[in-house]
């Protein structure tokens, strides 16, 4: 059967990105996690696969079928051209990300496997009724190792706006993360934005105040690794700074992609035991930024982040302090 022969070259497209030329067994695909723009898929092999040491150890990362997302060739090529030239001073930070190409079934199955999880309530509400576009469309995934392959624990978090917004008022107590934060809270929403601490304390010289963040995401002290990327973050932030309210009522000539990507970005940190004689328990040998696709101001997105901007100067949000569910390090410079 032509579609039998479709995955099957999949799988050997797969195999080959282990290096190994003659696949034996059979490959599977489950549904791992999603975000508001793609889809996360683990890849297993069959216990009789020659490549049955890899199970797990990649994932494929697929695009939904929405105004914002471009195609991933594309989106691939911007990344090697606009992001990865940004973090040639530490590489290792980025995951070593390649293209691959599936077929129409295994994108067809991703979608009923999708719409399984729906039906069977194990796909966030806000995430129903949004699938992958067809393979004649998309043909292609990435393909990129699995954070949380092997021992250890994952823990990920946004760092969001390391800098504050250029057209914050002077006089303002919140940061351009908390003062969203706050007014969504106030709304009753939230996203995976709000980490429950002010991203500017994840640059804090004060140990006491580093820490008492980051155990909103992980209940250890351990903290070395975890700043100079994010010093770097924010610097490449700074670098990219055109995002006022008069940049994006004024975006003749402007590219904002570089700019709204680095403030949506995740980190990832692997956590594992440390060796008997190291100081401290845990230690994090790895610290990766991941989710930097190039932000496309299309479809509505430049509207919504001059809408966003102008709210929370508009409402207040930048110079009311956070109230008592939100400590945003401004408020105590
Ligand atoms: O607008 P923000 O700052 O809330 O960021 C959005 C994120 O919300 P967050 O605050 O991180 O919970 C939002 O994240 P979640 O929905 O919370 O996973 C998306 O990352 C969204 O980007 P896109 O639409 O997928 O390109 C993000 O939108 P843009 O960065 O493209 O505006
Ligand atoms: N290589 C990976 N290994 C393990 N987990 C991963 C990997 N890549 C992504 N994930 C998980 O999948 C989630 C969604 O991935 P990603 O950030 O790429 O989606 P997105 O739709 O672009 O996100 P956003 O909601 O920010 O737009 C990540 O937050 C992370 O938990």
């Amino acid at each position: 059967m032509q579609a039998d022969n479709d995955v099957e070259a999949v799988f050997h497209r797969i195999a080959t990105y282990f290096g190994t030329l003659t696949p034996t067994g059979s490959i599977s695909f489950s549904y791992l996690t999603e975000g508001a723009a793609n889809t996360i898929w683990n890849v297993h092999f069959s216990q009789d696969s020659n490549l049955s040491q890899h199970d797990a150890s990649v994932v494929l990362r697929l695009r939904k079928d929405i105004s914002s997302t471009i195609p991933t060739q594309g989106l691939k090529e911007q990344f090697e051209e606009r992001i990865a030239p940004l973090f040639l001073f530490d590489p290792s930070l980025l995951l070593p990300v390649d293209l691959l190409q599936l077929c129409p079934a295994v994108v067809e199955d991703m979608n009923q496997k999708l719409h399984h999880l729906e039906a069977t309530d194990q796909r966030k509400a806000l995430r129903i009724g949004v699938y992958h576009p067809s393979f004649d469309i998309e043909p292609y995934a990435m393909i990129m190792p699995n954070l949380g392959h092997g021992a250890g624990i994952v823990v990920e978090f946004k760092p969001k706006w390391l800098a504050q917004s250029p057209s914050a008022p002077r006089n303002a107590q919140q940061c351009r993360t908390c003062a969203l934060n706050a007014l969504r809270r106030s709304r009753g929403v939230s996203g995976r934005g709000d980490s429950g601490f002010c991203p500017f304390d994840l640059l804090s010289s004060h140990n006491g105040i580093l820490s008492s963040a980051l155990r909103q995401i992980w209940d250890d002290e351990e903290s070395s690794n975890v700043q100079p990327a994010l010093r770097q973050l924010q610097k490449l932030q700074r670098q990219h700074n055109e995002v006022g309210l008069h940049d994006f009522l004024n975006p003749v000539d402007k590219d904002f992609s570089v700019a709204m990507a680095l403030r949506d970005c995740s980190v990832v940190l692997k956590i594992v035991e440390a060796a008997p004689r190291e100081e401290c328990r845990l230690c994090i040998p790895a610290v990766k930024l991941l989710d930097l696709d190039l932000k496309d101001a299309g479809g509505g997105k430049l509207a919504k982040w001059a809408r966003m901007e102008a709210e929370l100067i508009e409402e207040g949000w930048y110079t009311t302090k956070g109230g008592p569910t939100i400590r945003c390090a401004m408020a105590f410079q």
